[in-house]
């Protein structure tokens, strides 16, 4: 007989609109009825360390759940020692569904697209206005990783004082993205201290009550909106304090799950994110982005790409159905799931 504990794993939640009654088509019961709950708010050479009812309890994967790797973001249920003391160690038994992912793209030591976050609402995509110059066909290959993640984006332009904004923003008008701008000013105090002045009040309204994943390259001003996000005593929170700067800069190539200050949310800072998995992309998912466009691909053929001759999209947009500039936006972001030198 199956029984459903409080805490379920993936498979159960997928088996459970089962209405005719038949048999889940899986023999995996849940176990450890007892687990805990809790979240994963960074990776550390296989060990985790999870947010248990306010503690950080580290812990590692159960054998049970065999090659499923849990990531940051992940709810998960946890059993064995869940006091957070130090030299302790608990289990992750189960790994909850999930509502969104971030992949990272294949690299040179590892050929797969792997899942780096899971569970956040938003992608914060972070890109200097100036130093270093904006790159927009990364921005664009963000988005569709956001996209078809199914989060939803959020363009965070730093370095204002440095160059305007306007230019760029052009390009994505007709996408109708969310922006906040930031500058040097409103992020510094006089002594070149951090204080979170007016551009994090601007950014943190954005992420109040969500959780936003934050990608950005190198130079663009990431650590610095994210320092002035998060207060230095939540930062402790996952014991990644740099000895050398006390800021909280930490060491591994995991994401890193951190408790927004000044109002409810989570900001996941993601330093080994260069680059984004495109390759298993949706066209599908993708469109949902635009649902203006969306009920134009009813003639399309199976499993149209959306940018190939007999896309049904060219008939019906010229039919005035929608905006042409809409389709054309599109189709560039489309065009980024083709990787290039220096994506
Ligand atoms: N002019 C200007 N400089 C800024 C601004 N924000 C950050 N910087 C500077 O830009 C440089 C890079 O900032 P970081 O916060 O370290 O950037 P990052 O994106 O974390 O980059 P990495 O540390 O390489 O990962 C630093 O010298 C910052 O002082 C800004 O709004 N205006
Ligand atoms: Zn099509």
């Amino acid at each position: 007989m199956r029984r459903y504990g409080k805490h379920t794993d993936e498979d159960d939640i997928r088996s459970r609109p089962n209405r005719k009654g038949n048999r889940p088509r899986t023999n995996i019961r849940p176990k450890h009825e007892d687990a805990a709950e809790g979240m994963v708010l960074t990776v550390d050479r296989g060990r985790l360390t999870c947010l248990v009812d306010g503690r950080a309890v580290t812990a590692m994967k159960a054998r049970e759940l065999g090659r499923k790797a849990a990531v940051v973001g992940d709810r998960v249920a946890l059993v064995g020692d869940l006091s957070g003391a130090k030299d302790t160690l608990a289990r992750i038994v189960r790994i909850g569904e999930r509502n969104s992912v971030l992949r990272r793209t294949a690299d040179d030591d590892d050929p797969f697209e792997r899942v780096v976050v899971a569970n956040a609402d938003q992608l914060a995509i972070v890109t200097a206005l100036a130093d270093p110059e904006p790159r927009p066909r990364l921005i664009d290959r963000c988005l569709v990783a956001a996209y078809d993640g199914g989060l939803e984006p959020l363009l965070v332009l730093t370095k204002s004082d440095l160059a305007p904004p306007e230019k760029l923003l052009e390009l994505y008008g007709e996408l109708d993205i969310p922006y906040v701008v930031t500058s040097r000013e409103e992020l510094y105090d006089a002594d070149g201290g951090v204080v979170g002045g007016a551009a994090a009040d601007r950014v943190r309204t954005h992420l109040a009550g969500r959780t936003t994943a934050f990608v950005g390259h190198s130079g663009v001003g990431k650590t610095t909106l994210v320092n002035a996000l998060v207060p230095e005593e939540r930062r402790r929170l996952t014991g990644h304090v740099n000895a050398v700067t006390g800021r909280g800069r930490h060491t591994t190539t995991s994401a890193l799950a951190l408790p927004l200050g000044g109002a409810d949310g989570w900001l996941i800072d993601t330093p080994g994110v260069r680059s984004f998995g495109l390759h298993h992309v949706d066209p599908s998912r993708v469109i949902h982005a635009f649902p203006d466009l969306e009920p134009g691909t009813a003639d399309c053929p199976r499993a149209c790409g959306h940018d190939e001759p007999d896309c049904a999209l060219d008939a019906w947009v010229a039919e005035g159905h929608a905006d042409p500039a809409r389709l054309a936006s599109l189709r560039r972001l489309l065009a980024t799931r083709e990787r290039r030198e220096g994506d």
